[in-house]
């Protein structure tokens, strides 16, 4: 679904992701890091709207991003919610996510129902017909996960998607995506280190552009040490993670998650 090769990415001449090795297929994939670790950069470029200064870095659906054509294509299959978005505040929720769906080029007969399923999976149906300047944050960012989950995309990426949501409604948002994933390939990003456990397969934890952990979330856990910084095992596993030397590009793979094996480049 997604193989990220050997993909540095930045600023003008600042570089924030240094030769990343990544591939994903069907699953929830939770990427964790802090602060200014780059995990909205990496997934602004997952989703294409930073391109790889090499297309050769990503291939989407197995497509390198290496035509026009290439990069036309693949955000239709991808749903994207950024970590913060403009919207038309005149929109109601409902004009907003058809308008998005329309943007992906979900095929028209399509829309006005996806976009309802969507709203309706995130619990926005009863205000589906309201502005969305008249919406909580919570909501709003709701309504941002509605536009990106609206008509399957095969690949979800979503950065703090439950930034602003209330207990129940990370519970609910947890369950859709764990829906989700088992045809598409979800990827998030959190902070919330413990949501981790209860909607992916697969996490990876990324400090200063370099991954430093990268599988499932019982592993993370299994790092733990007792000198570590954390309330639970999985915290404290975390903190274990953030110390230890970037993986090496042909670091096997936890077999928990998609079809790939071992890293690419890989020998
Ligand atoms: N548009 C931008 N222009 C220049 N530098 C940027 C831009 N966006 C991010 N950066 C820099 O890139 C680095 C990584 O930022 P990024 O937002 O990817 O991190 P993050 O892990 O998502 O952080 P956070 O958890 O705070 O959201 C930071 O040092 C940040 O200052």
């Amino acid at each position: 679904m997604l193989d990220v090769i050997g993909l540095s990415q930045g600023y003008r001449r600042r570089p924030v992701i240094h030769d990343l090795h990544l591939s994903l297929g069907t699953g929830a994939f939770g990427l964790l890091g802090p602060n200014g670790s780059g995990k909205s950069t990496l997934l602004r470029t997952l989703a294409t709207t930073a391109l790889p200064a090499h297309p050769g870095h990503l291939r989407l659906f197995g497509q390198p991003l290496d035509s026009r054509r290439a990069v036309r294509a693949a955000p239709r299959r991808i749903g994207y919610l950024p970590q913060s978005f403009a919207h038309p505040p005149g929109f109601t929720v409902r004009d907003f996510v058809r308008h998005c769906a329309w943007l992906r080029e979900v095929p028209a007969p399509r829309i006005n129902s996806a976009a309802d399923e969507a709203i309706d999976r995130v619990e926005l149906g009863d205000r589906a017909d309201t502005p969305l300047r008249k919406l909580s944050g919570g909501m709003l960012r709701r309504a941002g996960v509605a536009q990106a989950i609206c008509d399957q995309p095969d690949l979800v990426i979503l950065d703090e998607p439950a930034n602003g949501l209330d207990p129940q409604q990370r519970v609910r948002l947890r369950a859709v995506l764990r829906e989700l994933s088992a045809s598409s390939c979800v990827v998030v990003s959190t902070h919330l280190v413990e949501d981790t456990t209860h909607l992916c397969d697969r996490v990876g934890v990324l400090y200063e552009g370099r991954l430093r952990f990268d599988g499932a979330p019982e592993e993370l856990a299994d790092r733990a040490d007792d000198g570590d910084a954390g309330d639970t095992p999985l915290e404290r596993g975390y903190t274990a993670a953030l110390a230890a030397p970037p993986l090496p590009a042909g670091a096997p793979l936890s077999a928990a998650h998609g079809d790939t094996a071992t890293r690419p480049g890989a020998s």
